[in-house]
């Protein structure tokens, strides 16, 4: 087990305190040798010998300390120069326009600036996955919102339109390496989107709109 300088100190301090051993266990000794930083090299030795003496004295009882996990997330309050771009599906406008509204709110409530928002209208959602993808590649967004509403008619032609949406979304994220947000309601009826797009079921324009943002922090501030 490789050890870093950090987990060579705490092992020496806690040898030197006489606390007992570092290993987890006597019959429990890791098989691989431990790798101690250069500069504690000597004083290490003599820790271990020091182990032998605090273990005759005292009941042994210790414990490793593993290296902390590092833990990454974005950010939803560090937006200052994040820009987004937001393609939106004219197709039933009624309902799109509703759910750009929400996203715009939530920039905003975000501090996003907003001469760093572009929105990009297209006829239908079939067509916001070339478009996103060509934001995506111009490298001049940290973010792509996809918003549009496909609701179910009388043909299987819904089912279509949705599935290419889903994954013309998801190409373009994967083609251009910008993160593109999945923001199209795919409802059986306009009650059902309605109600998604600012209704008793919230806006998935605002939930996609802090989405976008977090994906955006996370790329610009840790993946970079
Ligand atoms: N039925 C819906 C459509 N249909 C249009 C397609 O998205 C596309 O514009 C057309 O097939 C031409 O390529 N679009 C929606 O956004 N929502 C629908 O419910
Ligand atoms: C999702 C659609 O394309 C749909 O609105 C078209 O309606 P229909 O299946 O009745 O032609």
């Amino acid at each position: 087990m490789a050890l870093n300088g950090n987990s060579c100190c705490w092992i020496q301090e806690r040898l030197l305190s006489g606390k007992g051993s570092v290993f987890p266990n006597p019959i429990h000794r890791p098989s691989a040798t431990i790798l101690p930083c250069k500069s504690t090299a000597l004083s290490f030795s003599s820790s271990l010998q020091l182990q032998g003496v605090a273990a005759d004295r005292k009941q042994r009882s210790s414990f490793v300390q593993a290296p902390a996990i590092r833990c990454v997330v974005g950010s939803l309050t560090k937006t200052q120069g994040l820009r987004f771009a937001v393609v939106v599906a004219r197709f039933n406008e009624i309902v799109t326009k509703q759910l750009l509204e929400g996203a715009l709110d939530t920039f905003s409530k975000y501090a996003v600036n907003e001469e760093d928002i572009d929105v990009v209208w297209v006829p239908g959602c079939f067509e916001i996955g070339i478009v996103a993808e060509r934001l995506g590649k111009s490298q001049k967004y940290h973010a792509i919102l996809c918003i549009g509403a496909v609701i179910r008619g009388d043909t299987s032609h819904y089912d279509a339109v949705a599935n290419s949406a889903a994954s013309g979304v998801l190409s373009a994220g994967l083609n251009s390496g910008v993160p593109c947000i999945f923001g199209v309601l795919t409802c059986d009826n306009m009650d059902q989107a309605l109600n998604r797009a600012g209704g008793k079921s919230g806006n998935k324009g605002a939930d996609c709109a802090l989405t976008a943002i977090e994906m955006a922090s996370l790329f610009e501030h840790h993946l970079k």
